[in-house]
Formats: structure tokens, C-alpha cells, sequence
């Protein structure tokens, strides 16, 4: 759907798109399409044009043409995203929802959906009832809360999803933490281009280092923009997970972190059953070990052990206190925790080392060496394999604009968070040669619905 559309052919795609989704699921479950291709097709031609009307209505700036000569005329026909102020601004609406998660207005609504007036939420959230109702106003234009009279404030669909605990805690890390390493980002790329010693990448004005500051220079290239952010120039680079160990308000931030990203999982995108359906796990032989390296709570052991009960599992991860978040007790001795840094040597002799959404976090010199690590393990078994699920990147115009932006917005935020990036095949390819040239990429599957992508290797034993 190019930007040479009409918006009347657009409105037509919208009709017909609409029909389909609206006869043939329920009202508001337009997501729940229970891995019909079709229905998935039309939402995503329906949400497009709806981005693409927007996009040719609006035009990029909300002006006219008299105001600015030559500018509309100028710039509808680029590829982009409408109101290039309006998006430069969506850091306000990101401040307004680091303030509801902050004092916690949520949860002092009431669930069912009854109003409660702006000064009894304020109180009971000890908060400034004009700070409060200017926050939630404006969210309400993004659909989050709703006003059902004057002066009160209810539930909606959007807001009740900050009611539970692990989603509130994504929107929280992500307008907190997240949001400061963004306010980062550039200085961030421009100190160590600035920094650097006139390799790669370095202009003509760049500074070589005075010798006695090298330490803190060669500390802050690696610098994310999140350590930027949390702890200033050449501080703590030791990347944001071991940075978290160091003190209760960082350990606090760890807790939050892990159920942030547990709040993230629960998004329909990134299930578990995308992972259940993704591998052929009935496959392996009965009695196969399967290491979930960096596995977590043990979440996505957990979904696969359910529907494989020949299978046993190993989750294992640095952070030991997110074993006691979920209940493992069904699956008794065929799942087990164990502590361990995906840096060190694998011990287990496994049959399958799952490492889901970890390397994306990794540049590629340390997702090597986690892979590396993990090799260790898999050689002691022939048929042992390696099976990573995370986004691929597509390339550019291979997509939806809507799917090539979730894309694009990931690796910013990798690059922003842990100076990574989001892979395209090629990137996957060259980098498990790097891990070890006989690591063979033998399948690729994309779980319908699913962002992310499960890869198998195994280790070439010619
Ligand atoms: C993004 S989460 C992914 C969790 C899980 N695999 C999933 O798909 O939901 C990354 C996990 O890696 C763990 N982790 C981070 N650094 C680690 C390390 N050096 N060794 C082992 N686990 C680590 C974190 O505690 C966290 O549970």
C-alpha cells in the first residue's frame, strides 16, 4: 500500500477489512484469530490502512501550507509516520504513564469499572488531585481510562492491563528506565565516536584521549546509553544485569526488570505457545534433556513440558530468585533450576539448549562467547542441538510498515539498552559461524503471530 493511495481507496480497504474481522470473530477479541492466516491477514491490512489514512490526513506537521510555503506539498509524498511533531512529543504521554505506574493509579480505581471522582483517587493515592486529573486526561486521548462524567474517572480496556502486576511493570521499566536511556541515546554514540582513537567511524574532529583519562574512555565506548543514563560518564560498564547486583535500589530494579519482562511475554507476540508450536519437541527421544539457558522463571520449560511429558528440563539462569515466581510442582523431578552464567562453560550434557530472547541483548562479540560457552555442552553429544528463538529483522519494505516499525523500535531499544542490535538471517548466520564455522543453521520457523523466530543448529560432524 504505497502513500499514492486515495484516502477513499484506503477507507474502502478499511470497509472490507472490517467486515471480514467483525463476522467472523467477537467484539473486542479481533486478536484472538486462533491461528487463522486469514483473519490474521485482514487485521494487518486493516491496521495498515488505518495507519496509511492517518498518515495522508494528517500530513507531516500540523500546519498549512500558507504557514509553512512549499512544506506540505513537499513532504506528504516521503515514506513515513504522520505529524512529525506529534511524535516528537510522545515523550509527554510516555511522562504521564511513568506517573500512573509511579503513585500506583491503577489500582485505586476501581476494578469493575465504576468511576471514582479525581480527589478521592488522588487522596487514596496521596497525589495533587489538578497533577492527577491533567495526567489522566491526557491519556485518556490515547484511550487509556475514560471519564464517564465530570469530574470522575473509570476503567477501560487499556488502563485494566496496568492492573496486572508483571504488565505494569513492563510499562513502568519502560517509562522509567527505558525512557532515560532513550533521553541518552545520542550522547551516547556521539561520546564514543568523540572518544574514539580515529578508528572506524571517526571524523575529523574527533579528540584522541590524553593518556591519564584512557581508563575512563576506554570504559565509557562500551558505555550503554542506559548506563549513561543510571550512572553517569565511565561509571558501572559492566552491562545493566551485573550492574544490578551492586545495591538495594539496583537489586530493586532487578525485581522489576524480570517482571517486566515476564509483564512483555504475556503479550500474545511473544508467548510461549509460540515455542510449544514452533519446534517439534514430540520428535526428540524419550527421556531428552532440554537446558533452557537463561530460562527465567522457567515460563517457556514449563508451556513445553506440559504437551511433552517425555521430555525433562534444566532452566537455567543467573538470577535463582525468579525459580520461586512460578509453580513447577506438576511437573516434579522432569524440571529442575540451576544456577548458571551463560558466560561460563556448559556443564550439562543436554539434547536441546534453548536460549530464547537472550543473544538480541548481546553485540556480537559477547553472543559469541555465549554461544561459544554453550557449545561446550553440546559437543559431548552428537546429536545435540541449539535452538534459539528471537527476531529476525526483516529487510527493509519485506513487511507491513506497522511490522517493519515494531522491528525497528526493538533494535533501538537494543542498541540504546545494551549496545546490541536486532539480527536479519544474514546477521544470524554470520554470527553462529563466528561462534564456530561447523555450527549449521539446519531450519527457520515463524510461528504464525508470533515476532519471534525459532532457529535450529546443530554442530557439522564431518
Ligand atoms: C529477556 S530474559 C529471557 C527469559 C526467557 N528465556 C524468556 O524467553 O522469557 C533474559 C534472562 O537472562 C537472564 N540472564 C541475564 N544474564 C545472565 C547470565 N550471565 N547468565 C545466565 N542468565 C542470565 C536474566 O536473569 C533473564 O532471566
Amino acid at each position: 500500500m504505497g502513500d499514492q493511495m486515495t484516502v477513499t481507496a484506503l477507507a474502502d480497504i478499511i470497509r472490507t477489512q472490517a467486515e471480514i474481522l467483525e463476522t467472523s470473530l467477537p467484539r473486542h477479541a479481533y486478536t484472538d484469530y486462533h491461528g487463522d492466516k486469514s483473519l490474521s491477514i485482514a487485521r494487518s491490512k486493516l491496521l495498515e490502512a488505518c495507519d496509511k489514512l492517518n498518515h495522508l490526513v494528517t500530513g507531516p506537521i500540523e500546519c498549512t501550507s500558507q504557514q509553512i510555503p512549499g512544506l506540505l506539498t513537499d513532504m506528504i509524498p516521503t515514506k513515513g509516520t504522520p505529524d512529525v511533531m506529534g511524535i516528537a512529543q510522545g515523550h509527554r504521554v510516555h511522562a504521564a504513564l511513568q506517573y500512573v505506574c509511579h503513585f500506583r493509579l491503577a489500582s485505586f480505581v476501581p476494578a469493575d469499572g465504576t468511576p471514582i471522582t479525581y480527589e478521592d483517587l488522588a487522596r487514596a493515592a496521596g497525589v495533587d488531585t489538578s497533577q492527577c486529573t491533567r495526567v489522566l486526561q491526557l491519556l485518556m486521548t490515547y484511550h487509556i481510562f475514560r471519564e464517564p462524567g465530570t469530574r470522575i474517572v473509570a476503567h477501560n480496556r487499556n488502563s485494566r492491563v496496568l492492573l496486572d502486576e508483571d504488565t505494569g511493570a513492563a510499562v513502568e521499566w519502560l517509562t522509567q528506565e527505558s525512557l532515560r536511556s532513550s533521553a541518552f541515546f545520542t550522547e551516547t554514540r556521539a561520546m564514543s565516536r568523540r572518544w574514539s582513537t580515529g578508528t572506524a567511524g571517526a571524523g575529523s574532529n574527533d579528540i584522541v584521549a590524553p593518556a591519564t583519562i584512557q581508563g575512563v574512555m576506554s570504559s565509557a565506548q562500551h558505555q550503554t546509553a542506559l548506563d549513561l543514563a543510571n550512572t553517569g560518564v565511565g561509571q558501572s560498564t559492566v552491562g545493566f544485569f551485573a550492574q544490578q547486583r551492586m545495591n538495594t535500589e539496583t537489586s530493586m530494579k532487578a525485581e522489576r526488570y524480570a517482571r517486566a519482562m515476564a509483564g512483555m511475554a504475556k503479550r500474545r507476540q511473544l508467548s510461549a505457545e509460540h515455542l510449544v508450536s514452533g519446534y517439534d519437541w514430540a520428535a526428540l527421544p524419550f527421556g531428552s534433556t532440554v537446558v533452557d539457558v537463561g530460562g527465567g522463571n522457567g515460563h517457556c520449560s514449563k508451556a513445553i513440558a506440559s504437551c511433552n511429558p517425555s521430555l525433562n528440563f534444566i532452566v537455567q539462569d543467573s538470577n535463582t530468585a525468579l525459580a520461586e515466581e512460578v509453580d513447577v510442582e506438576e511437573l516434579g523431578d522432569r524440571l529442575k533450576f540451576m544456577a548458571y552464567d551463560f558466560f561460563k562453560p556448559q556443564t550439562v550434557a543436554g539434547d536441546v539448549y534453548l536460549l530464547r530472547r537472550i543473544l538480541h541483548h548481546y553485540s556480537d562479540q559477547d553472543a559469541v562467547r555465549i554461544l561459544q560457552a554453550q557449545l561446550c555442552g553440546a559437543r559431548k553429544k552428537p546429536e545435540a542441538r541449539i535452538v534459539v528463538m528471537d527476531n529476525i529483522a526483516i529487510h527493509s519494505g519485506t513487511l507491513s510498515t506497522l511490522e517493519e516499525r515494531k522491528t525497528r523500535t526493538l533494535d533501538i531499544a537494543m542498541m540504546a539498552l545494551f549496545n546490541s542490535v536486532e539480527r536479519n538471517l544474514d546477521g544470524w548466520k554470520e554470527l553462529f559461524k563466528m561462534a564456530d564455522p561447523k555450527l549449521q543453521l539446519i531450519k527457520v520457523t515463524k510461528p504464525l503471530g508470533s515476532a519471534l523466530a525459532v532457529m535450529e543448529l546443530q554442530l557439522d560432524q564431518t
